[in-house]
Order: C-alpha cells, then sequence, then structure tokens
C-alpha cells in the first residue's frame, strides 16, 4: 500500500507575505509578479530606480491599493479586507500627512499613547522622542507652523511612540538632516531587535546599515 505522503504543517504567518503583485495603471504595467516577505524581528528595504513602483507595492501592502492580481497578506490576513485589530499593530508612513490642527506636537504623541495604552517600558516616551528629533523646542507648538522637516520629523516620533508590530515607512529619510538620519536608524532597529517587522522604501545607507535590512531590488523583477 502506498505510504500516506505528510504534509509539513504550516508554520506561523509572516509579518508581511506578498506574492505575484501585479499592478497596472491605464494599461501600463508596473508591477508584474512582484513578491516580499518580511518575518517578525526583520527589516526589509525596496530599492529600485523611480517610477519602479516600490510605494505601489507599499500601497497594496498597506491596503490602500487593490492589486489587478496577486497575494498580499499582513499578519496572515488580506489587508483590503480586514478590520480595525489588524491595524492596531501596524505603523504606516506613506506619504499622506495628517494633523489635528489644535493639537500641539507633544499632544500629537501624547494622544497616540492614550489611545494604545498600556504602552509598554520599551517604547520610548514623548519628551524622549522629541529629544531625539530635535523638537524639544517645538513641543508646545501646533504642527501648521513647523517647516517641512520638522513635520516630517514628527512624523516619524508619531509612527515610533506607539506599539507596533509591523512598520511600513516609504522613504522616511526624506527631508532629514543627515545627522538625524542615524538617530531614525537607531530608533528603528531598536523596534526590530524587539521582534517588528519593518519594511523601508528607502536608498538610504545609514538606514539600510543602520537597521540591517535586507534588500530588494524591484529594478530585477521589471527588466
Ligand atoms: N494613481 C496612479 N495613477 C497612475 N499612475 C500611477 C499612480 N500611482 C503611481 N503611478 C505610476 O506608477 C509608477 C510607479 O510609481 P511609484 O510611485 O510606485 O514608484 P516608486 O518606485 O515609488 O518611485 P520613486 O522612487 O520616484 O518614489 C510610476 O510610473 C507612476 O507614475
Amino acid at each position: 500500500m502506498p505510504k500516506a505522503r505528510t504534509r509539513k504543517p504550516a508554520g506561523p504567518p509572516a509579518a508581511i507575505e506578498a506574492s505575484g503583485v501585479v499592478v497596472s495603471f491605464g494599461g501600463t504595467p508596473v508591477l508584474n509578479k512582484v513578491g516580499v516577505r518580511v518575518e517578525y524581528g526583520q527589516a526589509v528595504s525596496l530599492v529600485g530606480r523611480n517610477g519602479s513602483g516600490k510605494s505601489t507595492l507599499l500601497r497594496c501592502i498597506g491596503g490602500l491599493l487593490q492589486p489587478d492580481s496577486g497575494t498580499v497578506r499582513v499578519a496572515g490576513v488580506d489587508p483590503a479586507r480586514t478590520g480595525p485589530a489588524l491595524w492596531r499593530d501596524v505603523v504606516m508612513l506613506l506619504g499622506d500627512e495628517a494633523w489635528y490642527p489644535d493639537l500641539t506636537v507633544i499632544e500629537h504623541l501624547e494622544l497616540l499613547r492614550a489611545v494604545h495604552a498600556p504602552v509598554p517600558d520599551d517604547i520610548p516616551r514623548p519628551a524622549d522622542l522629541l529629544e531625539a528629533f530635535g523638537l524639544t523646542e517645538r513641543a508646545d507648538v501646533v504642527p501648521a507652523v513647523l517647516s517641512s522637516g520638522q513635520r516630517q520629523r514628527l512624523m516619524l516620533a508619531t509612527a515610533l511612540c506607539r506599539p507596533s508590530k509591523v512598520l511600513m515607512l516609504d522613504e522616511p529619510e526624506q527631508r532629514l538632516d543627515t545627522d538625524i538620519r542615524p538617530i531614525l536608524a537607531e530608533l528603528l532597529a531598536e523596534r526590530v531587535k524587539a521582534g517588528a517587522a519593518l519594511l523601508l522604501a528607502s536608498h538610504d545607507k545609514t538606514l539600510i546599515d543602520g537597521v540591517g535590512a535586507r534588500v530588494r531590488s524591484l529594478d530585477q523583477v521589471s527588466e
């Protein structure tokens, strides 16, 4: 009698898994069967020339864009079809800024911490994050009066002041002075060390090396 084939039990789902992703805009292909996988405790950076589809892939993984075909899973679920429970553990900085015009810089961080309470001790406190990002002097102003680089720093502080298991950041180094980049890398590396999955779209060597990211090129797959 033939032996019954034993199937290897499936392990826990990856933090991020995209496979065979196809996206076209107006008939022009942008992503042609692209995939990426990020485990918890890992960092991956998407690289590729301008227009190679890095932001488009991030938007698919963030559930903001439905691919023409292919599979996207975040923590094992389809991000386009899931409820709020998944998003509580996910930080996405995909380019769109959104502020409460009547809340100060530090109040934005305090609000996020209150929503995510109880916040574990390994998550940096608002005052420490403002200091790390050089915003201490700006703690009590509203975002509208910040420079664009200061708003980018605040955006990053909001991403890091709350617990998360998955972080997706599109060019987080944009508009940052070079002296802030190693600080950002260190803060992100701490999150990865604590078990979070980090998916970047970035060519910044300080950031890629600082977080120990594996590089995933989108050029190779589109050529
Ligand atoms: N909503 C849209 N409608 C039409 N075309 C789009 C749309 N979004 C992106 N594209 C096109 O898809 C291609 C990939 O864009 P995407 O922003 O994903 O590239 P990228 O690799 O992130 O580029 P960059 O390095 O310049 O940030 C580009 O040609 C862009 O013009």
